[in-house]
């Protein structure tokens, strides 16, 4: 025995795999193993080199990969039913078989995003089949931000759970940014490259280029980004669509895409071009996020035709994409009130062949501004019930600002929220687990163990404190909200303890039959 503090919860890795878990050790002598989606910074130990980049887990995989001769993608490796060392760790973190990850990736309804030259990061799935995961937005824009507070959000949005990050910088040193940020990011990386095509050509969408924007890709492709959102559905016939909207097109990229196509009177670069993309992205497995530009942006263009056509235009490109061996997830919106969700996953899965669905929110009302992390969340939990692989979060500065650290972390928990709620819906046993640990760590007393089990420690313990920091209320049985006396789960203690056995034998001297644990 050592007076060491033992570590209230740690990292494991299982076999030669070295499979980051989360380890929660409780104060009852057991240990509840929790999946853990965010990499190295939920280590306590973990002390990050930034300069050095995390190491590069991945690089042998590759390599081996290579000197057999096997496919580069994920997929066509799935599809010739090789199973990978990607598929191996990620069949451990999910708990299924490898058998069952490769299955899931050749019938395209998973997606394993894994660009060849982004080792560092740490394999994960997207597929309804599987965990509901989170995505984090971070980036500068041109009015606010550095390269050191990105990675900062980078860090911070992985050490409070994100699943994939996406860098949508549209500001100064968009190159230099990245860069930063694949190196030292545990999780996939997706960019929407046509911001910084857009700034390559000063600003002006009518100066784009199928040129300047295949040069841009090919060059975020050689730095390791795992996935692309590409608004290749927004067609010219389409933009008169949304003439009648309310907000008109809320899509950065459809309506930089919209802009080209009005300007030239021509079908989308795009679209046009979408074969050569695939070419493009299969020598590096970067897999598509095929971009919903004509999303809806308020309550009132929910569902309607110009966000639906767009939809089956994604459904033909999914098409085109896996011929050539490339993943495919699509984006979806946006801005849905609660009855109209469900359709949108219903046609997404029936359109576009069982791609898996990535979408912003939901945000189910317009009228809670400095609160969408809430007004999406709600959206988010049903929407991840219905099906929805990927979840994209809102921060509270939706509408009003870029979002800070701080603003990085609500939407991160909100979200981890909604997934977790959306796995429970969906009966998966692993998040029924947590949440009974915790529950019997609540109604037992167990407050550090409630706090270690919490998805936000920090806030849990501090909030408990507030009103009674002293040790033993470690141990009471109650807090401040009841007090000693109107303690609910105290009483219910009692009843058990006394009055519930009494009762108990009363009933069977009476002949009664009771089944109890
Ligand atoms: C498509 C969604 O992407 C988000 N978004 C766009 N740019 C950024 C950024 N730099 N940082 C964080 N989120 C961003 C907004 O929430 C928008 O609604
Ligand atoms: C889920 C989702 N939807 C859309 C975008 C792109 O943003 P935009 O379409 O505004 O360019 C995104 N990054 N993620
Ligand atoms: N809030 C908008 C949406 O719902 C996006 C604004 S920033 C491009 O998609
Ligand atoms: S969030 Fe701000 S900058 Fe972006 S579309 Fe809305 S108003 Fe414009
Ligand atoms: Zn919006």
């Amino acid at each position: 025995m050592t007076d060491a503090p033992q570590p209230r919860f740690s990292k494991i890795y299982t076999g030669d795999l070295r499979v980051p878990m989360r380890q929660v050790h409780l104060s009852n002598g057991s240990a509840v193993t929790l999946y853990d989606t965010s990499g190295p910074y939920t280590d306590p130990s973990y002390e990050p080199d930034l300069r050095r980049g995390l190491p590069r887990l991945r690089e042998r995989w590759v390599a081996e990969r290579r000197e057999k001769g096997e496919p580069v993608t994920q997929v066509g490796c799935a599809r010739r039913g090789i199973v990978t060392k990607e598929m191996e760790f990620i069949a451990v973190r999910e708990g299924v078989t490898p058998e069952f990850v490769r299955q899931e990736v050749a019938a395209g309804r998973a997606i394993i995003p894994a660009n060849v030259n982004h080792p560092e990061s740490e394999p994960m799935i997207i597929g309804r089949n599987f965990l509901v995961k989170i995505n984090a937005n971070i980036g500068n824009s041109a009015v606010t931000s550095s390269i050191e507070e990105e990675v900062e959000k980078m860090t911070w949005a992985t050490r409070w759970g994100a699943d994939t990050i996406m860098d949508l910088s549209t500001g100064d040193d968009i190159h230099e940014t990245r860069e930063w940020i694949l190196r030292n990011s545990p999780v996939p990386v997706g960019t929407v490259p046509i911001y910084q095509a857009l700034e390559k050509v000063k600003g002006r969408p009518e100066a784009l280029s199928w040129e300047v924007y295949r040069d841009t890709l090919i060059e975020q492709c050689e730095q390791g980004v795992d996935y692309v959102t590409v608004h290749a559905g927004v067609r010219l016939s389409y933009v008169p669509l949304t003439a009648g909207r309310k907000t008109g097109i809320v899509s950065r990229g459809g309506s930089i895409m919209a802009a080209w196509c009005l300007a030239h009177h021509r079908e989308s670069f795009l679209y046009e071009n979408f074969a050569e993309m695939c070419e493009i992205l299969a020598r590096y497995d970067v897999s598509f996020s095929l971009g919903d530009g004509l999303r809806p942006g308020s309550i009132a263009d929910a569902n309607d035709e110009a966000q639906f056509a767009e939809l089956r235009t994604l459904g033909e490109l999914t098409t085109i994409a896996r011929e050539h061996d490339v993943q495919v997830m699509i984006e979806g919106p946006g801005h849905v009130p609660m009855h109209k969700i469900k359709e949108n996953v219903e046609l997404q899965q029936e359109l576009c062949d069982d791609a898996p669905f990535y979408t912003l929110g939901p945000l189910v009302t317009d009228i809670a501004p400095g609160y969408d992390h809430i007004t999406s969340g709600i959206g988010a939990a049903m929407i991840g019930w219905f099906g929805t692989a990927m979840l994209c979060y809102v921060t509270p500065k939706e509408h009003l600002g870029l979002p800070d650290k701080d603003d990085v972390k609500t939407g991160v928990i909100t979200y981890k929220i909604a997934a977790h709620a959306a796995d429970l819906a969906k009966g998966h046993p692993q998040a029924q687990a947590w949440d009974d640990a915790l529950s019997d760590a609540r109604f037992e007393f167990r407050w550090e163990d409630q706090f270690d089990l919490s998805l936000d420690p920090d806030t849990a313990r501090s909030f408990h404190d507030e009103t009674l920091p002293a040790a033993p209320a470690k141990t009471a049985h109650f807090c401040s909200m009841c007090g000693p006396k109107f303690c609910s789960m105290r009483i219910s203690h009692e009843i058990r303890e006394q009055g519930y056995a009494e009762k108990a034998a009363e009933f069977r001297r009476l002949g009664g039959q009771i089944y109890v644990d």
